[in-house]
This record gives C-alpha cells, structure tokens and sequence, in this order.
C-alpha cells in the first residue's frame, strides 16, 4: 500500500469560478497562507490572490486527505503553484523559465514524501512542456538541492546611514537627467517600462509575476489590507525626459527621530548616474536616519560613496536557485568565454540532464551533444545550476569538491566570465 492512499493529489483550476471551485480555491489559498504564518485569507486578499494568479495562469497543485474521520470537508494538507515566465541568462534571448512557489506541506503530512512526490510530478510536467529550467526563491537552504538546483544568485541586505550629511556621493558625480515624485499608480506604467528593459539587460533577472502589480502601484497592501498610502515613487528621467529609473520606498516610524527608517521596496535604473542620483534622493529625504536595501553583493554604491562604511552590509544570501532541465537548451543559450571541448559527466537524481555530454564552445556560443566518451569532468545537475549564471568562477566550487576531473580548468576557462555579478532582485 502507498503511503499516500490516504490522500488525493491533484490541479485545481485557477480560472474555475463556479461557488464550488471557489471554495476549494480559497482552501488553497488558506493552506498556503497559514503554513507561511499569515492565517486564513479574508475574502478581499483571497479576491486579490485569485487575481494575479489568473493573471499568471499559475498551476495550483495540491494533496488533499480522501476524507475527514469526524465528517468534516477535508482541506488540503500540501501546496505548490508554477508558472511560466522568463530569465535572462546572459545571452541575446530571454529564455522561458518555470517558475515555483507556495510550496507547503501540513505539519500534520509532513516527511511523507509529500514535497518530495509534488516535486518531481510538477518537474516532469514542466520538462515535457518544454520548460528548459526550472526556479525558485528559498525558505530554508537545505532543501531543494536533493531536487537538482543551485542557488545562482546572491544579494545583499545593507542599512544605509542617510543622517544628513552622511552619505555623500565622491567628488565629480554628475547626472543631467531628473527626479519626479508621483503617484504610486502614476508611476506604475512607468516602472514596468524601466523593470522590462533592465529584465532584458541583467543577467540573472526573471520577469515579475503578477503580484508586484498590487504592492508596487500602491492599489493593495497585503500587510493593512487596504491601498498602501506609504508607499513614495520617485522616478529618474534622462536629459531627454525619458523615464530610466526609479525607486520605490516606505518610510517606517521608530521609536523617536534617530530611528525613523526607509525601507526600500525596489531601486532599479537603468545607467550607474540615474541609480546614484536616485541614492542622493534617499540620502537627502528629511527626519529619517537609515535606508534598508538589498544590493548586489559587490554593488558599485561602495566604491561612489566618499565613506564606504556609510553602507553597512548585514546579510549576505542566496537568491534564485536554478534547476536545469533541458542541457543543450540551457548551456546552448547562456554565453561562453574561450573556445573549448570537454566531456561532462552529469549526475541527475530525477534523471532529467543525467548522461555523459560533449560541450564545444566557439565564439562566444555552446553546443551540447550526448558522448560516449571519457568524461573530463565529473558533475552533477545542482552544482550545474550553481555555476549556470557565472555567479561563482568553476575553481571556487571544485575546491568544494563538486567538480572532478582532469578538464576542470578547460571548462573554467570556458565558462568563468568577466562581467558584472548575475543579479535577480525579484523575489516569488
Ligand atoms: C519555494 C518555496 O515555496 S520555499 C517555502 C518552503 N515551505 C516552507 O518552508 C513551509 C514550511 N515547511 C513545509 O511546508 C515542509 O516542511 C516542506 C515543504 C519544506 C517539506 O515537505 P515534506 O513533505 O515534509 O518533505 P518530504 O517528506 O518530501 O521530504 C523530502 C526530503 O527533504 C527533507 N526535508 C524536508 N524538509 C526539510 C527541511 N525543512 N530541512 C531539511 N530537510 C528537509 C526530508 O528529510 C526528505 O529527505 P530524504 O529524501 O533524504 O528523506
């Protein structure tokens, strides 16, 4: 007998709308909710969740108990949504990426195996679709790597000393563009435009899925439940008025005048002057002592600030795992340094990339064929996804011991890269 005869897995349908559909959707949406400590959904955020997730066509995956001992409507005990959208790996095209959320099993279910089944179920599907990777933002370190992904990006949180005249920007800063407040939901289309062309210039970045819509325009805080009033948008526009950046931030009250903060909610631009002018802003806005952000973990801030220190790092962590599921799409796709062949061996505990390789790379470009050759590289697909985004350099995670072999160094020189970190800032 399964272990699992006691419960039903299954889709529900997100565009269901019947009163029956709607009620076990809410069950849904209940489940996930309290497993991430915020309780049972009124019905405005439940109208709110069922919006944007129609909007992204999500996937609602579920294992729900065949019945209750005492009669009443079993609910589910295990959730885990995905859709598609996209990542910039560094080459010229977006690639389409499945995207992995709301994870949760019962405390009452869990290690049963039921993350585990819902898991490799959801990556087959995606796999068979033609999904060639697969991501996701972590609650815990130590669970998805036995499921083949590698965390590819890093950030990290800082506390930024803006009392006046603190932050200063170093001698010979200069910007001619300008800064408009306006309206959260003014500001919106504007944000879009400026988030979609930095999606297409960063590596590491995945498009934002429907939600950041409610919080960022301001029409919905899911913290009070109600239009977000706080939330201040400043957007940079370039000499020729043309919107290339912006920031989006609250400020938060503290105890007395020395602790009232900043927390940046998203600081994007498109050029280092539209995003330094943008910090000059923040370092000038009255009665607020520090700004939370997350940076890049080797952002250029430090180096434009006559005191560094003013930028204390304290956090530094992964951001977006990745999951490779279709090897000649994605090593095909992501940008390679100097020309080279080795053989991979991959290891694939869902059997997805497994297999020995031959990677040739010329001009810039990679092509994967199945060999039957000597291996010169021993690997596996979580390691893959580590290095995928040219996070870290090859020899940093061999001397981890996560890649064997005499081609080491070939394949080094083949993938490490020169130019800035991979960055997502867009967390699901
Ligand atoms: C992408 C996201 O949504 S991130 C959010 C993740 N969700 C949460 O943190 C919510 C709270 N936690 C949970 O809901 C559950 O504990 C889950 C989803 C993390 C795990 O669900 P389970 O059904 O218990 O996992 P399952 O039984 O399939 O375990 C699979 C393996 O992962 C291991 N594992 C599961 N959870 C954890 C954990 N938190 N830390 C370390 N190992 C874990 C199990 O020991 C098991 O290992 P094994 O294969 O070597 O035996």
């Amino acid at each position: 007998m399964s272990t699992h005869d006691d419960l039903t897995f299954g889709t529900l349908d997100v565009h269901a709308d019947d009163a029956d559909s709607r009620s076990r959707l809410h069950a849904y949406a209940d489940a996930w909710s309290s497993a991430f400590i915020e309780g049972r959904l009124d019905d405005e955020k439940f109208g709110r969740w069922l919006e944007h997730s129609r909007e992204d066509d999500v996937t609602l995956r579920h294992a729900t108990p065949t019945h209750s001992a005492v009669g009443a409507t079993p609910r589910p005990v295990a959730t885990f949504s995905s859709w598609r959208g996209e990542l910039n790996v560094g080459g010229p095209e977006l690639v389409p990426l499945h995207m992995i959320s709301d994870v949760t099993v019962a405390p009452t279910h869990r290690r049963r195996g039921i993350l585990s089944r819902l898991m490799t179920e959801d990556l087959a599907v995606a796999a068979a679709d033609g999904a060639p990777i697969a991501a996701l933002t972590v609650s815990e370190g130590s669970i998805y790597g036995r499921f083949g992904f590698g965390p590819a990006t890093r950030y990290r949180q800082v506390e930024v000393d803006i009392r006046p005249g603190r932050l200063r920007l170093r001698p010979g800063f200069a910007d001619d563009g300008s800064l408009e407040q306006l309206l959260p939901g003014d500001a919106w289309p504007l944000v879009q435009r400026v988030k979609a062309e930095h999606l297409r210039r960063t590596r590491g970045e995945v498009s934002r899925p429907a939600f950041y819509r409610q919080f960022q325009s301001g029409d919905f805080d899911w913290e009070t439940g109600g239009i977000n009033r706080r939330l201040v948008a400043i957007v940079h526009l370039d000499v020729d008025g043309t919107p290339d950046g912006y920031v989006l931030y609250t400020p938060k009250e503290g105890d007395d005048h020395d602790h009232h903060r900043i927390d940046i909610g998203d600081l994007i631009a498109l050029t280092p002057a539209a995003e330094l002018r943008l910090w000059e802003y923040l370092a000038g806005v009255d009665l607020l002592s520090v700004a939370r952000a997350r940076l890049l973990h080797d952002d250029p801030l430090d180096h434009a600030v006559v005191d560094p220190r003013c930028v204390k790092t304290t956090l530094v962590r992964d951001m977006l795992w990745v999951r490779l599921l279709d090897l000649p799409r994605t090593l095909g796709a992501r940008p390679w340094r100097e020309d080279g062949s080795v053989v991979l061996d991959v290891a694939d505990p869902l059997g997805h990339v497994s297999g020995r390789w031959r990677l040739t790379t010329a001009k810039g470009i990679g092509t994967l064929e199945p060999s039957t050759e000597t291996a010169d590289v021993h690997t596996d697909v979580e390691t893959l996804g580590t290095l995928y985004l040219g996070d870290v350099p090859v020899h940093t995670v061999a001397a981890a011991g996560r890649l064997t072999g005499t081609g080491v160094d070939t394949f080094a020189a083949m993938a490490d890269h020169a130019g800035p970190s991979p960055y997502c800032r867009t967390g699901f």
